[in-house]
C-alpha cells in the first residue's frame, strides 16, 4: 500500500506564463458560483485559446462579459435553449471542467447532494463521451467521491473509457491545507492531501512537509480543519452556498497543471483517479500523487512509505467511506 517516496519534488506553483498551444476548455455550469470566477481565471490563462461556456441559463451574459478581457482566447456561451448548445460548447475541447450542480446548505453532507447532482453529472458525462471522448474531464460537482465513478461508468458504457483522462478535482483541499500550514510556518508550501473529497476521506499528509513540527493536539486540529474546511465556508455563507471563489482558484490551478503537462512539462499533482493502489481493499478510486503528461495521467505514485502511523490510520478509516460512495455512483449508472 505504501512505497518509497522517490524524490518527489513539491513546489509552490504559479500559473503558466508561456506562449499558448491550441487548447479549448469547456466549462459546464459556467454561470454558477464556481463557474463564473473559474471561467474568468481560465480567460486570463495564456494557455487557453478558446473557452466554451455552457449552463442551463445566463451563459451568454457571462461569455459577453468575460469576452471583453484583453487576452487572445475566444469565448462563446451557450444555454440549454440553444440548439445543440452543449454540443457546441464541447466540440474540440481539450479539457472539460464540470462544476454543474447544486451546492450544500448548512446541515447537509456532500452525499445529500447525490440525488440532484448524480443525474446532472451522468447526463453531462454522456454528452462528453459523445462529443469529445478524448477530452480530459475535471469533475468538481459533489459528491466527488461518487460523481467520478458515475462519469467513469458512463464512459465505459459508451465504449470510450480512458482512465487516464477522468479526474475528480480535490485541489481545494490542497489549497486549504497549504494555506492553513502557511499560517503556522509563515510561508506557503505545498501540503499533499490524499484520499477523497468528503470529511474523513480527506487526508492531509503533514508528515511530508519539511520544517513543520506539530504537537498531537495541533495535528488533530489542523487535520480536522482541512477535512471540514468546506463546512466552515458553508456555515459562513449561511444558506447562500458553499466555496466558490477558492474553488475557482483551485480548479483553474488544476486545469493549468493539465495544460502545462499537455505542453510537455513534467507536472506532479494530486487528484481523485482510478487506481490499483487499493485493489486488495476493493477500492478503485483514490486521490493520490499523479504524474501528468499530454495524455492525462502518466503515472500514479504510491503513498510515501514514510507517512506517519496517524496518517496510515486515517487512510484505513477513509477506505470504507470511499468504497460506499464509489458503489453508490456505480450502481446509479447501472440502475439508470
Ligand atoms: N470539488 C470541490 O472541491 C468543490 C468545491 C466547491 C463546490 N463544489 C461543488 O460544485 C458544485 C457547484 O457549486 P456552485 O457553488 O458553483 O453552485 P451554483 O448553484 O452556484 O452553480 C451551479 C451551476 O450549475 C448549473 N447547472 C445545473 N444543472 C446543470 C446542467 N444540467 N447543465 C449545466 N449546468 C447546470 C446551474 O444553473 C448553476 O449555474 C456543487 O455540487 C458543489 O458542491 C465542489
Ligand atoms: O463543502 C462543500 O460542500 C463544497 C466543497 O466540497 C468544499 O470543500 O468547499
Amino acid at each position: 500500500m505504501f512505497a518509497t517516496r522517490n524524490a518527489i519534488k513539491i513546489a509552490a506553483r504559479s500559473f503558466s506564463t508561456a506562449s499558448p498551444l491550441q487548447s479549448k476548455v469547456a466549462v459546464l455550469g459556467a454561470a454558477g458560483g464556481i463557474g463564473q470566477p473559474l471561467s474568468l481565471l481560465l480567460k486570463t490563462n495564456p494557455r487557453v485559446t478558446e473557452l466554451g461556456l455552457y449552463d442551463i441559463h445566463n451563459t451568454p451574459g457571462v461569455a459577453a462579459d468575460i469576452g471583453h478581457i484583453n487576452t487572445l482566447s475566444q469565448v462563446s456561451g451557450y444555454t440549454a435553449k440553444d440548439q445543440d448548445g452543449l454540443k457546441k460548447a464541447l466540440e474540440g475541447a481539450e479539457l472539460v471542467v464540470i462544476p454543474a450542480g447544486v451546492p450544500r446548505k448548512p446541515g447537509m453532507t456532500r452525499d445529500d447532494l447525490f440525488n440532484t447532482n448524480a443525474g446532472i453529472v451522468r447526463d453531462l458525462a454522456q454528452a462528453c463521451a459523445e462529443v469529445c471522448p478524448k477530452a480530459k474531464l475535471l469533475i468538481i460537482s459533489n459528491p466527488v467521491n461518487s460523481t467520478v465513478p458515475i462519469a467513469t461508468e458512463v464512459f465505459k458504457k459508451a465504449g470510450v473509457y480512458d482512465a487516464k483522462k477522468i479526474f475528480g478535482v480535490t485541489s481545494l483541499d490542497l489549497v486549504r491545507a497549504s494555506r492553513f500550514v502557511g499560517e503556522k510556518l509563515g510561508k506557503i508550501t505545498e501540503v499533499p492531501v490524499v484520499g477523497g473529497h468528503a470529511g474523513v476521506t480527506i487526508i492531509p499528509l503533514f508528515s511530508q512537509v519539511s520544517g513543520l513540527s506539530l504537537t498531537d493536539a495541533e495535528r488533530d486540529a489542523l487535520t480536522h480543519r482541512v477535512q471540514f474546511g468546506g463546512d466552515e465556508v458553508v456555515k459562513a455563507k449561511d444558506g447562500a452556498g458553499s466555496a466558490t471563489l477558492s474553488m475557482a482558484y483551485a480548479g483553474a490551478r488544476f486545469a493549468d497543471s493539465l495544460l502545462r503537462a499537455e505542453a510537455g512539462e513534467d507536472v506532479l499533482e494530486w487528484a481523485f483517479v482510478r487506481t490499483d493502489l487499493f485493489k486488495n481493499e476493493g477500492l478503485e478510486f483514490f486521490s493520490t500523487y499523479v504524474k501528468l503528461d499530454k495524455n492525462g495521467v502518466k503515472e500514479i505514485l504510491p503513498l510515501p512509505q514514510n507517512i506517519s502511523e496517524y496518517e496510515k490510520e486515517l487512510v484505513k478509516k477513509a477506505i470504507p467511506e470511499l468504497k460506499k460512495s464509489e458503489t453508490k455512483g456505480v450502481s446509479f449508472v447501472g440502475n439508470n
